[in-house]
């Protein structure tokens, strides 16, 4: 058994995945819940993966983070829509000299996390991750799984590759889990959004899958602008995307299975969207250094629209961090 010790905030499509597959690999990882706890803790986790189908019949699930040991890693794996939860749920599980491990999609979450539990690390990680919850407990891993690991410092400084990414990347990797290490954090979370932006955003304004979106001549030019523009907001902070990762990022699309994006499947099913985290905190950080960014900011606003009636007809609050009046 590894010698770390684990706890995953948000038992859903990505951190249901990881952590099962941390267990597996004979790490001990403690589960946090909210409406499958009965399910899992009596049941374990069911996990659907191309890579092989495994059940764990038994998991240490919890439903109040007060009952969880603290941790060494602690890994948010919670919707972005949910942040607001952190300062109460997180201080309790993370060890003095622990790490937490972001492992949401977005941008400027770790600065969050630093104003909450700014005594330990933080690292990022951005997950290559296609993967769904299909029932209480029961996961389906349909694509991909790679993280890109990168260790936070005030300001998103740039750290270089760190004894601790290196001893958490050993677990993840001992588990399957493959496992790149980027110096940059900043750099690591732009690039992901040079994906994110456009497809997610499209995806749910225009109702159309990947594919849709690159099989039509219109669609596939407005994902790359936006993919120039992100790349704009990149540098705006000092941050320099190539524009040979801009046609990765488009040829990769192309070759990827039909996929209907996490924000489409959100939307579909009537949940808030993290629109601030992914839109908001971008146009935000690009305009702190000066730099409008029209094509995403119009994207941020329409989905604004879609998110509030969403929040409205559940009498909901999304509390994602952000004005939310770009
Ligand atoms: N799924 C994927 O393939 C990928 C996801 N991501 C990112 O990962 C993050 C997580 O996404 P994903 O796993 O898909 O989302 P899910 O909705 O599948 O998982 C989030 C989980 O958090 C749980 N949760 C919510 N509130 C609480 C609470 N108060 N206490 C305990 N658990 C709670 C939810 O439980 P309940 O269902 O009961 O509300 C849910 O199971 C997002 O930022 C997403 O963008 C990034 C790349 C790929
Ligand atoms: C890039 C992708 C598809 C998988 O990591 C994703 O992040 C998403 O659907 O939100």
């Amino acid at each position: 058994m590894g010698d770390i010790t684990y706890a995953i905030l948000g038992t859903g499509a990505l951190g249901g995945f990881y952590g099962a597959k941390l267990q597996k690999a004979g790490n001990e990882v403690h589960f946090l819940l909210k409406s499958d706890y009965l399910e899992v803790s009596q049941n374990g986790l069911v996990i659907e993966s191309k890579d092989g189908d495994f059940t764990l019949p038994q998991v240490l699930a919890y439903s109040d983070v007060e009952k969880m040991p603290s941790c060494d890693v602690v890994i948010v794996a919670l919707k972005t829509t949910q942040n607001h939860l952190l300062p109460h749920i997180l201080p309790p599980v993370i060890k003095d000299d622990g790490v937490v491990l972001v492992l949401q999609n977005g941008l400027g979450i770790e600065e969050e996390i630093s104003q909450i539990v700014g005594n330990v690390r933080i690292i990022g990680g951005l997950c290559f991750l296609c993967s769904n919850k299909v029932a209480p407990g029961h996961i389906r891993h349909l694509d991909y799984g790679q993280i890109t690991l990168g260790e936070y410092k005030s300001n998103y400084q740039p750290t270089g590759i760190t004894e601790k990414m290196q001893q958490i990347a050993e677990d993840f990797q001992n588990a399957g889990i493959s496992i790149e290490l980027a110096e940059d954090l900043l750099l690591g979370r732009w690039k992901k959004l040079v994906w994110n932006i456009p497809y997610n955003g499209l995806s749910v304004i225009l109702n159309a899958r990947t594919d849709e979106l690159m099989a039509d001549v219109h669609t596939r030019q407005l994902v790359e602008q936006l993919m120039y523009e992100v790349a704009l907001g990149a540098k705006s902070t000092g941050r320099v995307i190539p524009e040979s990762f801009i046609h990765t990022m488009l040829s990769y699309t192309i070759k990827m299975k039909p996929y209907r994006t996490s924000m489409k499947i959100d939307f579909d099913e009537s949940r808030p969207l993290e629109v601030e985290a992914i839109f908001g905190n971008s146009l935000r950080k690009a305009e702190t250094a000066g730099v409008n960014l029209p094509q995403i900011r119009s994207l941020y606003q329409q989905l604004k629209f879609l998110d509030t009636r969403i929040i409205r007809k559940q009498g909901t609050g999304n509390r994602e961090q952000g004005t939310g009046n770009r």
